[in-house]
């Protein structure tokens, strides 16, 4: 099978003030259609980057990121982005703020009617449909998390690209949040890359992780597999062996091999 989503040899070099610096270098993963991957790593290792890449929102200085065979070179609604500081609108109804995104990537193809009822469908996919007429200021961070993604769900992106989504959300929430993007992934069968910090989070949810050395010059430096069938069930999960297993390599990646000395830390 051709590849779906391929980063090929990329590499990113920063000029700054005391001259370049190389945040990635020969950074190189396949992946297809439908896989769940998480990017795991440091602070300042390069994943943001990296998903800015995929985004279009960066140039690579070498190598190249192809999805469907076709060159990234800039943003694009088949790879829309989630951000941990969800980016509404605050003027405009949870509604109105779906509408924006739907109205730009399916203004020509479908309806008024057919625009709306799918502003509607993605709002009642992230169990939204109760809050459609507030504003952003008169919801919670958790519930402006799920219209983020029901505002990225609705341009039917190839790549769902989140950039630590949960990271800001209370552990009930995140928790939540977590398995209603498994239920969507589910059923819809989106391809995702999504950073995180958390290491459960990242065995939770994924097909692969991938685990970043640390800067700079970052690259990947493992991708481990999670051989753990769906649905998953975060309660079922804590004591399985493949679970805690899987844990307990990504732990071991980042806190003994790749572990950062107390003055990168600091
Ligand atoms: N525009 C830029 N100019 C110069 N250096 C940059 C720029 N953007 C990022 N960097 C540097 O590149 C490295 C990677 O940054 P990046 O934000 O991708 O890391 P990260 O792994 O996402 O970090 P965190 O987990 O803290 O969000 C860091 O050392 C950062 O300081």
């Amino acid at each position: 099978m051709a590849n779906y989503l391929s980063i090929e040899q990329v590499g990113v070099s920063f000029d700054t003030d005391r001259g370049p610096y190389v945040a990635l270098r020969d950074v190189n993963l396949k992946v297809e259609k439908g896989e769940y991957i998480s990017i795991i790593g440091h602070s300042g290792c390069g994943k943001s980057t990296l998903l800015n890449l995929v985004a279009g929102l960066l140039e690579t200085t070498t190598g190249a990121i192809l999805l469907e065979d076709k060159e990234v070179s800039e943003p694009g609604p088949e790879r829309a982005v989630v951000f941990q500081n969800h980016s509404l609108l605050p003027w405009l109804s949870v509604y109105d703020n779906v509408k924006l995104a739907v109205d730009k990537v399916h203004g020509k193809t479908k309806s008024r009617a057919e625009r709306r009822d799918w502003v509607l469908h993605n709002l009642a996919l992230v169990g939204m449909s109760h809050a459609v007429d507030r504003k952003p200021g008169e919801i919670s961070g958790g519930m402006k998390q799920r219209v983020g993604i029901a505002r990225a769900l609705a341009m039917e992106p190839k790549v769902l690209l989140l950039d630590e989504p949960f990271g800001a959300l209370d552990a009930l929430t995140r928790a939540q949040l977590q398995d209603k993007v498994m239920e969507i992934q589910a059923r819809l069968g989106n391809t995702v890359i999504m950073i995180t910090h958390d290491v459960d989070e990242a065995v939770l949810l994924s097909d692969r992780i991938v685990m970043m050395t640390n800067g700079p010059a970052a690259t990947i430096g493992e991708i481990l597999t999670i051989e753990l069938p769906r649905p998953r069930n975060r309660l079922t999960l804590a004591d399985n062996p493949t679970y805690v297993k899987a844990r307990t390599a990504v732990m071991e990646f980042l806190y003994a091999r790749h572990a950062l000395n107390k003055v990168e830390a600091a």
